[in-house]
């Protein structure tokens, strides 16, 4: 998506009722980008339920296509891939732009740095002042090149190697991400390839490739650090799979609705991978009213129904190990801990800077705006509840960032006045039918 191509999508909220009703949110944004790679990379066919249908797992299947496997959507919705084995993508003759997508343009680079020629790569304006080289430094050891621009930033090129080297190798920084860049690489290396993770990650990677019959071993390695394994060159075997909905996505009428007097919703079949859910753990130490019913399992990944009923909420301290299970849900939390009685005090935040937008400085203005007091610093913010909606009022900054946007929109829900987001277009990135859902519920969001 370039910068909302037919202009910006400014979006208004107005108070609204009680929410109340049963709505399915969109599928798993990065199991559907995975659910494609792995379905390209595996001999014989793929079918894939639930597919999250978002800008950026369009890109991701639009690039597969491009290096020769295919994938396509059936009438029903189900997605089909047919793959072309480890190893056995074809060099593009296009450009891969990546849209707005960090998951897909780093993951690519993984599969990419292994297969021996040459791509080329672009994003859009936030996609292209994202850092790469957190995932160009681990591929060049294992003998990729990559030509990006200062500061490791895309548009660039990927010049895969023909003779790839297996390596373990400790991250940095906690990101699922770079392990799966790494993982990735490592299926067409030869011999074993090791990510060590100080801090877990989400884990889709590793449960998806045993899903589809690779082996991965993961192992302690001290000081709850965790080592995942693959040993390269075996091929994947073609697997159906059904999408959990998406608890990224899930955690914004989950917000709303316990943020709402008298609401109560029903979420089917959301993913609660451990390390996914660090929100809603988050909630309930707030005193939110969140319940699992009917748990099970569907493709290796946890799933429940979530029941969410209004509560009144008090500021907590989230505790910085848990970061790496919500990174994704600090804007949100900020909506909650705007409406909550008392001090929420988010650390170790610092990697929110480096997302679409830098959501650490996109909450923290836009929170000011709407009359809340925030204290931020280079990782850390805490969010000073009075125990009621604040006023609202303004028109929010989105910088092209699809969760500042829903935030927004989720708090404008509460606020005495409006709240205005600047542009709601890449809300489609992650969640299509966003303003739809919400207003299914009893949301008033609009056009404005
Ligand atoms: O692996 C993934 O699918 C993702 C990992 C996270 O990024 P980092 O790896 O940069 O933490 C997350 O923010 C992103 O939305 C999706
Ligand atoms: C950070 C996100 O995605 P990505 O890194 O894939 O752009 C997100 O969806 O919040």
């Amino acid at each position: 998506m370039a910068a909302s191509p037919a202009g910006p999508r400014p979006l208004l909220s107005r108070r609204s009722g009680a929410l109340a009703g049963t709505v399915t949110v969109p599928g798993d944004k990065s199991i559907s980008h995975r659910a494609l790679m792995f379905g390209a990379l595996s001999l014989g066919e793929t079918r894939i339920e639930g597919l999250l249908e978002g800008d950026d797992v369009l890109r991701t299947a639009a690039a597969l296509r491009a290096l020769g496997a295919e994938a396509e959507r059936l009438p029903d919705g189900t997605w089909i891939t047919r793959g072309r084995g480890v190893g056995g993508l074809a060099e593009p003759a296009q450009v891969l732009d990546m849209g707005n997508s960090g998951t897909a343009a780093r993951l690519l680079m993984g599969l990419l740095a292994t297969h021996p020629f040459t791509s080329v790569m672009t994003g859009d304006a936030s996609l292209t002042k994202r850092p790469m080289a957190r995932v160009t430094t681990p591929l060049e050891t294992m003998g990729a090149r990559f030509a990006l621009r200062s500061g490791g930033r895309l548009p660039g090129a990927v010049i895969g190697t023909d003779r790839p080297v297996p390596i373990a190798y400790r991250l940095p920084v906690a990101s699922a991400q770079v392990k799966s860049a790494i993982l990735l690489a490592g299926l067409n290396a030869p011999g074993r390839t090791t990510v060590i993770e100080p801090e877990p990650t989400r884990d889709h990677t590793e449960r998806m490739l045993r899903h589809f019959g690779i082996e991965v071993t993961v192992e302690e390695a001290g000081d709850g650090a965790l080592a995942a394994t693959v040993t390269g060159q075996g091929e994947l075997t073609a697997r159906d799979l059904r999408v959990p909905a998406d608890p990224s996505s899930a955690a914004f009428p989950a917000v709303a609705a316990l943020i709402r007097p008298g609401s109560a919703l029903s979420l089917p079949g959301v993913g609660t991978n451990p390390r996914r859910t660090g929100l809603f753990e988050t909630l309930r130490a707030m005193g939110a009213d969140i319940a699992y019913a009917n748990p099970r399992e569907e493709g290796g990944e946890p799933v429940a129904d979530l029941l969410v009923r209004a509560s009144g909420l008090r500021g907590v301290e989230v505790p910085p190990e848990r970061a790496p299970s919500m990174i994704d849900e600090y804007p949100v939390l900020c909506i909650a801990a705007a409406c909550a009685e008392g001090p929420t005090v988010m650390r170790g935040i610092g990697e929110l800077r480096v997302k679409e937008s830098d959501r650490l400085a996109m909450m923290a203005d836009g929170l000011a705006a709407c009359g809340v007091t925030v204290e931020a610093g280079e990782d850390w913010m805490v969010v000073h509840g009075r125990g009621r909606p604040p006023a609202g009022g303004a028109t929010v900054a989105t910088a092209m960032d699809h969760r500042i946007a829903m935030s927004f929109l989720v708090l404008g829900m509460a606020t005495e006045q409006p709240v205005r987001v600047d542009d709601g277009a890449f809300i489609d990135t992650s969640f299509p039918g966003f303003v739809a859902l919400m207003n299914g519920l009893g949301a008033d969001i609009a056009a404005a």
